[in-house]
């Protein structure tokens, strides 16, 4: 179909705000949590996180679709977002080593997408007035129709999603002669982040989220890992979750928290999360590392964060990294024990790579508890 022939679409925010564009391919209406991601490239690791699970990805770079999509460079099995809102939709791509088209690829999942929407100021909108939920539709639903669907869907606020996305079975990840075993739990993991094990001679054996301490411990692992995942992280406390998380930090293992996995680690001893009023999902997050005094340039994507007060309160918790533009929890460690984790992504699918030496602190955690000196 020429873009000329794109239907009208339409995006409504919970606060009544209306935007139009044209739809971009698949007809239908799709609702989630809006969130603004600034990264102006990695379309593709971005629709596959499933920590975006049920939420709406305004893209703010000008063009999607330009450069095409490449099976490497998913970070799950599929699409995980809700639906798309951008400025620019290419329709014809080009790179050498893309496989397919973008439009291809998102009408094989199904995924509502809006283009032609004025993102600067629907970013702005959100920044000022912060994350809430939204509708788009492509099917020619009437705006006092889609207000009322809206009406029904709940606020991210409290919301469990990593049940929906975690495996539902254990799986292997990496070369099982490798040196160090690593037991992860899918919160709802990125690929990437198995990658990045993989390339530090790990092999990884990938838990669903509700798996017990007991059934963790047979693996025999050298270190423990805790995924991001999407959702509120409280909502999972209420699974027992926390239970588990605390066991695997009292094992006496290293462990390492990216994201979710970070904010569970707080909430297991103590330490609240809270609702972000915007969130902060990009690429070019700056961060500090308090002990090295170090900036390093993150990959976000989070809506919660940790609360400081509490954390800097905490007998046996230590503020590692803090937010540049904020000041909010970054990345935290426990002082009696090789226990670290961060709010960003480290394994930055996309993003710079500033921040991959957390792989080499936690592997090289690993040796030391290992006793051994590879
Ligand atoms: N990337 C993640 O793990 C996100 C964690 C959590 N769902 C949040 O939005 O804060």
């Amino acid at each position: 179909m020429e873009y000329t022939e794109r239907k009208k679409a339409v995006l409504v925010l919970k606060d009544g705000t209306v935007f139009f564009g044209k739809s971009v391919g698949v007809e239908g209406t799709a609702v989630g949590e809006i969130c603004f991601n600034t990264g102006m490239t990695g379309y593709q690791e971005i629709f596959t996180d499933p920590s975006y699970f049920g939420q709406i990805m305004l893209s703010t770079t000008a063009h999607l679709g330009n450069y095409g999509v490449n099976e490497d460079e998913v970070d799950s099995d599929g699409i995980k977002i809700a639906g798309l809102v951008c400025k620019n939709f290419s329709y014809y791509h080009s790179r050498p080593n893309s496989e397919s088209d973008l439009l291809t690829y998102l009408e094989k999942a199904n995924l509502i997408a809006i283009s032609d929407v004025d993102t600067r100021a629907l970013t702005a909108h959100i920044r000022d007035n912060g994350a809430m939920n939204a509708i788009i539709s492509t099917d020619g639903k009437s705006i006092d129709e889609l207000k009322a669907l809206l009406e029904e869907v709940p606020s991210m606020e409290g919301l469990e999603l990593s049940s929906k996305v975690s495996t539902k079975e254990p799986y292997f990840f990496g070369n099982p002669d490798a040196t160090y075993k690593v037991a992860a739990i899918d919160f709802g993991i990125k690929t990437n982040i198995l990658r990045c094990f993989e390339e530090r001679d790990c092999y990884v054996k990938v838990y669903p989220y509700n798996v017990s301490f007991d059934t963790l411990k047979e693996f025999g692992a050298d270190g423990y890992f805790l995924s991001n995942g999407p959702g509120d992280p409280q909502a999972l406390a209420n699974l027992g979750v926390l239970d588990t998380v605390s066991k695997v930090l009292d094992a006496g293992m290293p462990v390492f928290g990216i994201c979710l996995g970070h904010q569970l680690i707080g909430l297991s001893q103590g330490v609240n999360t809270f609702k972000m009023f915007s969130g902060h999902r990009g690429v070019n997050h700056p961060v500090m590392n308090l002990d090295s005094t170090q900036g390093e340039i993150t990959s976000q994507n989070h809506g919660f964060a940790i609360n400081k007060e509490e954390l800097d309160k905490h007998a046996n918790l230590e503020l590692t990294h803090v937010h540049l533009n904020d000041g909010t929890v970054a990345g935290m460690k426990m002082k009696d024990r090789d226990v670290f984790s961060v709010q960003y992504h480290p394994e930055s699918s996309p993003g710079p790579h500033d921040s991959r030496y957390l792989f080499d602190i936690f592997v090289d955690n690993m040796k030391k508890a290992k006793g051994t000196t590879l």
